[in-house]
């Protein structure tokens, strides 16, 4: 018998074969535990690499907690022939989770900074909120976040950050209330100093 033939797969094996993560039994055991309790058999067909598959989707929305979303704001551009405006992402789609029932919360977000000196690629804006949204949240604090980590490591006059979303935990279950946005703001430096600075970018946002 070939060594080939007697291997176990590990871990990594698994990666390599399928590109999925290796899922702990006991994490498994919990999913298990949750069907059995929602009413349902965990050990019929259609069930059985649930627990696998929720475990994974899991990972998958919590990705952010494994990324550190600054990273993304350290490369920046200085020749921009004296740009001094405002610069805008509108209408980012993105999702989250809420802490209180781990239920989907969608929606869009406007981004806005005045830069000083420089810029940042513009996709960037996008991958911190999701850097932040990939985790558990409220809506208030993922709003904060993502206006915190611009403020701090952009350093530009201004920060905006508009956010609606409708939380699932309020469409699809408790007060079951559908068609209902939450709108949240943070803004920092002239946008919250400044009436007409804060006039403009909210008009850019379509939003006054
Ligand atoms: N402020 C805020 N509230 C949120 C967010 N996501 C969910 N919630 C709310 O968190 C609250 C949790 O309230 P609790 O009374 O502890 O939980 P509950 O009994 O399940 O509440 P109901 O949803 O009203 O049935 C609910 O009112 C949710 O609508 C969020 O991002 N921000
Ligand atoms: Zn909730």
């Amino acid at each position: 018998m070939s060594d080939d033939t007697r291997h176990t797969p590990d871990d990594g094996d698994l990666v390599a074969a399928t590109g999925k993560i290796p899922v702990p039994e006991e994490v498994a055991e919990a999913v298990r535990t949750l069907l059995r309790w929602a009413g349902d058999d965990p050990t019929r067909e259609g069930l059985r690499d649930t627990p696998q598959r929720v475990a994974r989707a899991w990972k998958e929305y919590c990705a952010g907690y494994a990324e550190h979303p600054e990273v993304h704001l350290a490369r920046v551009f200085e020749e921009v022939g004296g740009y001094d405006e405002i610069v805008l992402l509108k209408d980012i789609p993105f999702q989250s989770h809420c802490e209180h029932h781990m239920a989907p919360i969608i929606g869009k977000a406007h981004i806005a900074y005045l830069p000083r000196d420089h810029v940042v690629g513009i996709s960037k804006l996008a991958r911190v909120l999701h850097g932040f949204a990939r985790r558990l949240q409220v809506q208030e604090r993922l709003t904060a976040e993502v206006a915190d980590c611009i403020w701090h490591n952009l350093r530009p006059q201004g920060v905006a950050v508009v956010i609606e979303a409708s939380h699932a935990c309020m469409t699809a279950r408790g007060v079951r209330t559908p068609g209902v946005a939450m709108v949240t703001s943070r803004m920092m430096g002239v946008f919250r100093d400044d009436d007409r600075s804060r006039k403009e970018v909210l008009a850019l946002m379509g939003l006054s």
